[in-house]
């Protein structure tokens, strides 16, 4: 399961491919990994690596601006940008967040002037869209595996997801390594779909309660999606699958990645299913409206700290 690398285990997780025609199988091994680690790598999953490539690119200039100019898009309403070091602890990053991009709230997100960064909003609204087309068909084979109807987690409206921009500044010297770029954390959503510019410093923690705890590196594979399961995907599946806490340390060179959070409908309501709860097993957690659980979350975790938040 696991390759040593200077000390730190290297995780070995199965790799999805999402064009196989064997769609049982696929579900199958989704199901697997939802499981086991909760996280796994996603191929063929129809973004090409040039896509890809530019939004990094674009992501970068965005970064690249002076910070006055980035303020100017400062988080309102969960979209735009938050400054190094916002969040509750410190992290030592930097971030924007893109909402929904022609829903009835699009007119939320806010764009980089199109003088400084012209084709910017083009190249993340495409994005956002293949990455969502890519995440409706793994809820679809995830509704399979869970022996829902294929539409189960749309049936109350369309999902909601959040693109989130991050950028790890490169730092000289000594590093605290109490001091993280991104905390240890799990995400809330259903699932996230990340790619990164191949720079390592992602780490999984796959016993969060056992002590001390034991983080592995997740190598890159270039072009695929790291996929992980969610805070909400673990309260519907009452703890079947797992919500892995993963954090991404410091390494001293600079780093950027982007991370796709699938969020229900926010209507929709998060109650353990029936498959998943007995009575031996009961519930777990009391079923919660989504758009009130994530308004929690973010709230508990300060995202934005810029005293626009609603
Ligand atoms: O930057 C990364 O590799 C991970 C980011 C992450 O875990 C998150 O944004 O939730
Ligand atoms: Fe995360």
């Amino acid at each position: 399961m696991a390759d040593r690398n200077n000390g730190v285990e290297s995780l070995k997780l199965p790799v999805i491919d999402l064009l196989s025609s064997h769609r049982l199988a696929t579900a199958t091994s989704i199901h697997q990994a939802c499981k086991d680690t909760g996280f796994f790598y996603l191929i063929n999953h129809g973004i090409e690596i040039e896509l890809i490539q530019k939004a990094l690119e674009e992501s970068k200039n965005f970064f690249s601006l002076p910070l006055e100019e980035k303020m100017k898009l400062a988080w309102k309403e969960h979209r735009g940008y938050t400054p190094l070091c916002s969040e509750r602890l410190g992290d030592v990053k930097e971030t924007i967040y893109i909402g929904p991009v022609e829903d009835d709230k699009s007119y939320l997100n806010q764009w980089p002037s199109r003088d400084i960064l012209p084709s910017w909003r083009f190249t993340m609204e495409l994005y956002y869209e293949k990455v969502r087309a890519a995440g409706r068909m793994l809820i679809s084979l995830i509704a399979l595996a869970l022996n829902l109807e294929e539409d189960f987690f749309e049936k109350d409206g369309p999902m909601d997801p959040f693109l989130r921009l991050l950028h790890y500044p490169g730092e000289q010297g000594v590093l605290d390594e109490k001091v993280l770029g991104s905390s240890a954390h799990s995400d809330y959503g259903m699932m996230t779909l990340l790619v990164t510019d191949g720079v390592p410093g992602l780490q999984v923690c796959r016993e969060k309660t056992k002590k001390p705890q034991v983080w592995e590196d997740v190598p890159h594979i270039s072009g695929a999606f790291v996929v992980n399961i969610g805070d909400m995907m673990e309260r519907w599946t009452n703890c079947l699958y797992r919500s892995t806490l993963h954090r991404v340390i410091r390494t001293g060179q600079e780093r950027y990645s982007m991370a796709f959070f699938l969020n229900p409908f926010p209507d929709s309501v998060v109650k353990c299913l029936k498959s998943c709860c007995s009575e031996a097993s009961p519930p777990r957690f009391p079923p919660i409206r989504s758009g009130d659980y994530l308004k929690e979350r973010y709230r508990a975790n300060n995202i934005g700290n810029t005293g626009n938040d609603q």
